[in-house]
């Protein structure tokens, strides 16, 4: 079975055989495309796709709804192994549209590793494999007729550190997404997109007068902003942000935050986070990660966020959120 991503990649992304533990199908290996791995895989060929709703969508492959922005994302069954070694084990977990999903829990649990898989991230790191299932609004994210492209493009990613790209100015990072992902736009478009963009990121006004200027020189909080309106540009239906403020002082912490409040009304975010303060703020749903000694990473319990909080079921839940350990 091949992955109809083009017919460059063609070859490399047949599936190979079951991994050594019999658990879950190794992913075929893609190279990470020159230090821009954390944002999206360049895309060879370069169709002309309306910005508004952008899906590109090509004849024969799966269709991406465009009707609504947001998605559902739906985790089932899902393990993940790093070589032999089992990491995560038969997570389940829906992730609503329009809604914030934080995942919490001990670090070394997985929930970077499971934030990666909804996007096909994990499929990056040679060793990787996984089992399981992930759907965006039905659609196996895994399933040979989608393109990893589509997927990543659809399910955008926010990282730890902030990470704008050093040599462009604050325009071009907001359109560097296009560029990789081959989206052509006229230069009017482009102005307007990169406004929206830096707007919805609640970045917009702080760095209205000097779009030209480099990136690199925002601070700490307006680069992972600026990474966000990066994020944007593409359109996604969902929003992966790994520890997103963990670098950021107490004040641009909150305005990630409240930027996140508004973008919830476009797009489903799932968030990892330490922190429970943040947590309880930001997410309307939580699903807590352990992974005792030895063991791979589970979901002890899942539900709204006021519940986790304030009666969890699981005493494991409420040591965690009370901050008796981890
Ligand atoms: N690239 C990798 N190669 C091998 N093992 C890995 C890799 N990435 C993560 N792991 C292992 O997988 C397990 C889960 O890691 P992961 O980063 O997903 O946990 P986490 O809950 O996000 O941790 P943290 O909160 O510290 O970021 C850990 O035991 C980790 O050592």
């Amino acid at each position: 079975m091949t992955l109809s991503i083009d017919d460059n990649e063609t070859a490399e992304l047949t599936l190979p055989p079951a991994s050594p533990n019999g658990g879950g199908a190794a992913l075929p290996p893609l190279s990470p495309p020159d230090g821009l791995t954390q944002l999206l895989p360049p895309v060879l060929e370069a169709p002309e796709v309306p910005l508004l709703g952008a899906a590109s969508i090509r004849p024969g492959e799966l269709e991406i709804s465009v009707d609504r922005p947001a998605a559902a994302l739906e985790a089932r069954s899902v393990s993940a192994w790093f070589g032999d070694r089992k990491v995560l084990d038969r997570i389940d977990l829906v992730m609503q549209p329009n809604r914030v999903t934080a995942l919490i829990g001990p670090s070394g649990c997985g929930k970077s590793t499971f934030l990666r898989i909804l996007n096909r991230m994990h499929e990056l790191v040679p060793s990787a494999a996984l089992a399981g299932e992930v759907l965006f609004d039905g659609i196996d994210v895994y399933d040979p007729e989608l393109r990893v492209t589509d997927a990543r493009k659809h399910i955008g990613m926010v990282f730890q550190k902030p990470n704008p790209f050093p040599a462009m100015s604050i325009s071009e990072n907001v359109l560097a997404g296009l560029a990789l992902t081959g989206i052509k736009a006229k230069k009017s478009v482009k102005d307007d997109l990169v406004e929206e963009c830096l707007t919805k990121a609640g970045l917009w006004n702080e760095v209205k007068d000097r779009l030209r200027q480099p990136g690199a020189g925002l601070s700490g909080g307006q680069q992972q902003r600026l990474c966000i309106a990066r994020s944007l540009a593409v359109k996604p239906k969902v929003l992966l942000m790994d520890e997103p403020c963990s670098a950021l002082d107490p004040t641009s912490t909150r305005v990630i935050e409240e930027t996140m409040a508004e973008l919830q009304r476009e797009v489903t975010i799932v968030i990892v986070t330490h922190n429970m303060q943040q947590a309880q703020r930001v997410s309307d749903h939580c699903a807590f990660f352990l992974a005792s000694a030895g063991t791979p990473g589970v979901i002890v319990e899942a539900g709204p966020t006021s519940k986790l909080f304030g009666n969890p079921e699981d005493q494991r839940t409420a040591d965690y959120v009370q901050g008796r350990f981890g």
